[in-house]
């Protein structure tokens, strides 16, 4: 086992039915980040190639909230939906990565900070004096690379997840869009993302031009 490897006696497993179908839910504490994650495995995966994946940032507003303001409930539903569809895939869900790594206190106060100065989520966050983005992809690489994922179709929208993956060992094929349809509340943020965050986002040049 290698330094950064995973440990089995931080690993635990067992089948999770949902709406969706039934996954292997993969539990484990990352030996880097000392935080806990899960990966959800659906189908066989160990030893394929370009096993469709999907890296998640925890949005708690967002992905048990259904809060509007981000796409991100939208995206990981979709991203299950794709990964069923398929017949195979991962979903590695990451803790400790909420509001992009500064925590959901932090978070809530940038937003608030974006409703009361109209600052978008770069300058609310860097008017606080925090960082714009402090994501580690170490444990998804880690617990693909102990669930046998070597090489992936990355779904994201985001070059640099496709990027840090890589530098981790995984090699990341191609990256599949996970484009959700844009929405009043969520117009904002996402021009934020394109514009200043440097994600593909191309369809929303038709909703703003
Ligand atoms: N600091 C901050 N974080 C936010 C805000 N809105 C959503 N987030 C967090 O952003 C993270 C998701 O990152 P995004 O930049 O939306 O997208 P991404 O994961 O980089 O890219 P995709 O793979 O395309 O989804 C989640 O952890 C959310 O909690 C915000 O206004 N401020």
């Amino acid at each position: 086992m290698s330094e950064h490897s995973m440990d089995p006696a931080s690993v635990a497993e067992s089948e999770l039915a949902t709406r969706r179908g039934t996954f292997r839910a993969v539990a484990f504490r990352d030996p880097v980040d000392d935080q806990e994650h899960v990966a959800l495995v659906f189908g066989e995966v160990l030893g394929f190639e370009e096993v469709l994946v999907r890296a998640h940032s925890e949005c708690l507003t967002g992905d048990a909230f259904g809060a509007l303001r981000c796409e991100c409930g939208d995206q990981l539903g979709a991203a299950l939906d794709a990964i069923v569809r398929e017949g195979r895939g991962v979903l590695v869900y990451l803790r400790g990565h909420e509001g992009r790594g500064i925590g959901l206190v932090a978070k809530v106060r940038t937003l608030a900070l974006q409703d009361r100065l109209g600052l978008d989520t770069v300058d609310s966050a860097t008017e606080l004096g925090l960082p714009v983005d402090v994501r580690d992809y170490g444990p998804a690489a880690r617990v693909l690379l102990y669930l046998g994922v070597r090489s992936v179709r990355l779904m994201s929208n985001n070059p640099d997840k496709a990027r840090a993956l890589d530098e981790y060992g995984i090699k990341v094929m191609g990256r599949v869009p996970l484009l959700m349809p844009a929405r009043a509340e969520n117009l904002a943020y996402l021009t934020a993302k394109r514009d200043r965050l440097g994600h593909d986002l191309p369809h929303l040049d038709e909703t703003l031009g």
